[in-house]
């Protein structure tokens, strides 16, 4: 179920579960009865409520929720955008199915109404929206605000385009949403996200097979798409074999950075963590740490000395680095030197702008190591890492933003935020959904990208790598709750991985 679909894809699924031999109207009927069979949980029989009905099939699953809400014994008003002769195919079969009134839309009364079903567009959304249909959605969220108005979207709430998750000018804010066989790249992206409330999946027969078949490159980030990849201490092996992570330090005012990333590196498992320290931050760094071990490296010629020892496997670079020659030479030796590498923060500004020096130095670093590296941008980094690429900057969404980056640099690109998109150059990415607004505080990032190290410390592969440390970053973030601070998460870690490798993350 961690497959998402788009637009595009979910009009392939439908098509591929009718060719299979399921008509069309059947896949509507079963698609109105989950939206109508969530809504009767939400109000007892007897309430009014008002089915709002759009041009299209979105609008069919409207008629036939209205259908079946009838004959529960709800008092249910239908509303539609458009002439009734207007609709085709299998909305105009459930439209013929529905023995009520069918009024316009414009003559929308809410008065009294304790449900609302929205039908007005789904996956075929393919404008702002105006007119009738805008005033409507306006006065349904406006009901919202001072009555106990239930919403309760098909598919994806209404103004939501599917595979963006943009508003198109204005749009339901929904109660629960009732989607079909996979969740949308719009119930995911934000903010999109906050117009769904509940997200619930209905199945309507199409099956495992068909989604499978279609080989979808996005999916919801889940234990389920990298558990496998996650590497689990040997019964017999030792520290060496779980690898040897490097933080590299900022200078004299900026260690701390580094040493989150380092704890974060050792709490998620790298067997070994050093935190490699310019000489004159050396005192500082080394009375800070305990099980993390300290090491005097002199810009990147002393980076260079220290990966002759090949144990050193996987490196984070940037945090507290400062923006620069100095980090781009840092980036530069690791990268050459073939190890698995995060860039961070200053690491990743460093490289902004085409000029020499800059994404096309890092992309050619990036091809030329064999080991993944990860990039680890916010929404700041990523416009100032690609401001000059307007198919990457331009892309219409944050995910194929994400996934453009990730195939122009040839790295896996975690592009961060409420909905961190986790994307692969081979054009699979990952959307997360378990962070919480309380990681929005200062160093969780470098935290972040130190359980990423650790993970790749331990040879997980780099998108999985990734993947997983964003969630568990969620994870962790979610066991704390309201108060956390950076140097919390590392420590809730061990919770969070007893729960995931002995209940699968529940
Ligand atoms: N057989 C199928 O294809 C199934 C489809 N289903 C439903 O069908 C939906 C997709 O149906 P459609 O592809 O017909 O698309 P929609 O019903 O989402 O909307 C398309 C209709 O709205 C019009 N439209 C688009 N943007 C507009 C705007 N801004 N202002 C005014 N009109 C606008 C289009 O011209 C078209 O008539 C899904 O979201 C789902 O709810 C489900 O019933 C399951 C089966
Ligand atoms: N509102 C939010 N909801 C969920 N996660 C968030 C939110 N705001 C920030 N985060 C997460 O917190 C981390 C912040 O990282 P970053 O911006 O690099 O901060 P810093 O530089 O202070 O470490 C990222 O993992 C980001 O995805
Ligand atoms: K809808």
């Amino acid at each position: 179920m961690y497959e998402i679909l788009t637009n595009a894809a979910a009009r392939q699924a439908d098509q591929r579960a009718i060719a299979g031999g399921i008509p069309g109207w059947e896949l509507m009927e079963r698609a109105g009865r989950a939206v109508a069979h969530r809504a009767a949980e939400c109000a007892p029989k007897g309430q009014r409520v008002a089915v709002v009905c759009g041009p299209g099939n979105n609008g069919g699953d409207g008629f036939v929720a209205a259908r079946i809400l009838d004959e529960e014994g709800y008092r249910v008003a239908l509303y539609l955008l458009g002439p009734v002769e207007a609709l085709r195919g299998d909305a105009a079969w459930a439209a013929g199915q529905w023995k009520g009134k069918v009024n316009p839309l414009a003559a929308l009364d809410l008065t009294s109404a304790a449900l609302v079903i929205d039908a007005l567009f789904g996956t075929g959304l393919s404008r702002d929206l105006d007119g009738d249909a805008a005033a409507a959605i306006v006065a349904i969220n406006a009901a919202k605000t001072h009555t106990k108005l239930h919403v309760v979207s098909a598919d994806i709430p209404s103004g939501i385009d599917g595979d963006s998750g943009a508003v198109r000018g204005v749009a339901i804010m929904a109660d629960e949403t009732v989607t079909f066989a996979r969740r949308k790249p719009g119930h995911l992206l934000l903010p999109g996200r906050l117009n769904c409330g509940t997200v619930t999946v209905a199945a309507i027969g199409i099956s495992d097979e068909i989604i499978t078949g279609l080989a979808l490159p996005y999916a919801v980030n889940a234990p389920g798409v990298w558990l496998r990849a996650y590497r689990r201490p040997e019964a017999a092996g030792n520290k060496y074999g779980r690898g040897h992570a490097v933080a590299v330090s900022g200078g004299l005012a900026a260690t701390g950075a580094a040493r989150l990333a380092a704890r974060a590196a050792l709490r998620v498992g790298a067997g070994l963590v050093t935190v490699a320290s310019p000489p004159a931050a050396l005192a500082v760094n080394a009375a800070h740490l305990t099980a993390i071990m300290v090491r005097s490296v002199d810009g990147p010629d002393g980076l260079k000395a220290l990966l002759g020892d090949a144990r050193f496997n996987a490196l984070v670079i940037g945090p507290g680095a400062g923006v620069g020659e100095a980090t781009r030479g840092l980036i530069a030796v690791a990268s050459e030197a073939g190890r698995a590498l995060v860039v961070d923060a200053d690491g990743l500004t460093s490289f902004a702008g085409d000029g020499p020096g800059g994404l096309p130095a890092l992309s050619a670093l990036v091809r030329a190591n064999a080991a993944p590296t990860i990039l680890t941008p916010h929404e700041g980094e990523f416009s100032r890492l690609f401001k000059n690429i307007p198919e990457i900057i331009e892309a219409p969404s944050k995910l194929l933003r994400a996934v453009a980056a990730a195939q122009h640099s040839g790295a896996v690109v975690v592009l961060k935020g409420a909905d961190t998109v986790i994307a692969a150059p081979d054009g699979r990415a990952f959307i997360n959904d378990n962070g919480t607004p309380w990681l929005a505080t200062a160093g969780t990032g470098d935290v972040l990208a130190g359980f990423i190290t650790g993970l790749l410390a331990q040879g997980m592969p780099g998108h999985e790598a990734a993947a997983a440390g964003v969630w568990l970053h969620g994870a962790a973030a979610r066991a704390l709750g309201p108060g956390l601070i950076a140097e919390d998460l590392p420590e809730a870690l061990p919770g969070v991985l007893k729960r995931l490798l002995e209940h699968g993350g529940r």
